[in-house]
């Protein structure tokens, strides 16, 4: 079975899209991170009345709110989600005691250019003309193989807390994409993958250094995620997403959910009518800004085809692809990738 690797080796990274710069020691923003100049205003007004809502996944309405939240925003946040705070901060702490070592150290893990996983650069990084205010750690499958060469002989703590993590994230994110599909009448032949053991999912841990100068600068720039569905923690603010017709806006975390984006896979698959939000993540002068991304999807070889329900408006909007042709497609053409397989 093809791995997330085997979809982008045939699309390698320069070195130069991998590497980070060395965030410590950079008082001022060097002209590599420069976004916008100092009167730029990118920014939007924070109107916290209309952003994501807040869903409680025992709800008896629960379902009803997901569908709508998944047409007009394709992202909410999600209370009572059975993960629990001892497991959310454990994780957050191992990220943070990870990016709090020396840059030669965590270079050691750095990613291949024709890999997945490991220390690195966003791999959005060769779309973007400037660099980000952002490191990233990528795990898929067990994380042991890097880890143990920045902690040779203290991995066993970050690897087992990790495992741990993701076994809770499988399944909180299996529960939500059955809500998905049985909203979307997806057949059981369709759904078989979700559950099995060898799906596509990778875990990001997300590092956002406090910044001298955070309107001229970016923590990570716009995308949407390639996933059915991405499940993010974090207790900062600083993550935004864009609303046709309102701009940029702001998610205001709250201390007991999680985020939940849909991804271009669920977009695909809804013919279009759940959608695969913008997002972003800005910086803050004062606080460091950590997050873990959980994405959920189906095996490479899984063939996405947009659920039509046979009326004459419902024509299938996208051709059929492989979850590892989507890939292969997006590491080369980014933010056009689902206008190449509209139909
Ligand atoms: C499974 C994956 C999704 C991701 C690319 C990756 O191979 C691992 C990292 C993920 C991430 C995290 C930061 C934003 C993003 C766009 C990126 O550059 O790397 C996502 C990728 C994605 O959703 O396509
Ligand atoms: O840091 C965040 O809140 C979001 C991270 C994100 O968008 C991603 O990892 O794809
Ligand atoms: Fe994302």
């Amino acid at each position: 079975m093809d791995t997330l690797s085997d979809a982008y080796k045939a699309h390698p990274l320069d070195l130069g899209d991998i590497i980070p710069i060395d965030f410590s020691s950079s008082p001022a923003i060097p002209d590599s991170h420069t976004w916008f100049q100092p009167n730029d205003d990118h920014f939007s007004s924070d109107d916290p009345a209309s952003s994501i809502p807040v869903i409680d996944l025992l709800d008896p309405k629960a379902k009803e709110l997901i569908s709508l939240a998944c047409e007009n925003w394709g992202a909410f946040q999600l209370t009572n989600h059975g993960i629990p705070l001892g497991v959310i901060q454990g994780a957050e702490e191992e990220a943070e005691r990870l990016f709090s070592l020396p840059t030669e150290q965590k270079l050691k893990a750095l990613r291949t250019p024709d890999g997945a996983a490991g220390y690195g650069r966003a791999r959005i990084s060769p779309f973007f003309p400037k660099g980000m205010w952002h490191e990233g750690f990528t795990i898929i499958g067990s994380a042991s193989h890097d880890v143990k060469k920045i902690w040779p002989d203290d991995h066993a703590r970050f690897c087992d807390i990790m495992e741990d993590y993701e076994k809770q994230m499988k399944v909180l994110a299996e529960r939500v994409t059955e809500m998905l599909f049985d909203l979307l009448n997806i057949s059981e032949e369709k759904r078989k993958w979700v559950g099995a053991n060898d799906t596509g999912t990778a875990l990001q841990l997300n590092f956002y250094p406090s910044c001298p100068e955070p309107n001229r600068t970016m923590g990570l720039a716009p995308h949407t995620d390639t996933s059915v569905i991405t499940v993010v923690q974090s207790q900062s603010t600083g993550l935004q997403i864009f609303k046709e017709g309102k701009g940029w806006i702001p998610v205001h975390p709250h201390p007991e959910a999680l985020i939940v984006h849909l991804g271009d896979l669920a977009h695909i698959m809804s013919n279009g009518s759940f959608c695969s939000p913008l997002h972003r993540v800005t910086l803050n002068e004062a606080c460091k800004r950590y997050s873990i991304a959980y994405f959920y999807s189906p095996p490479m070889d899984h063939v996405l085809s947009p659920l039509v329900t046979g009326d004459v408006d419902s024509a299938a909007q996208f051709r059929p692809v492989t979850v590892k042709e989507y890939i292969e497609i997006k590491a080369q053409h980014f933010g056009n990738s689902l206008s190449l397989i509209r139909i």
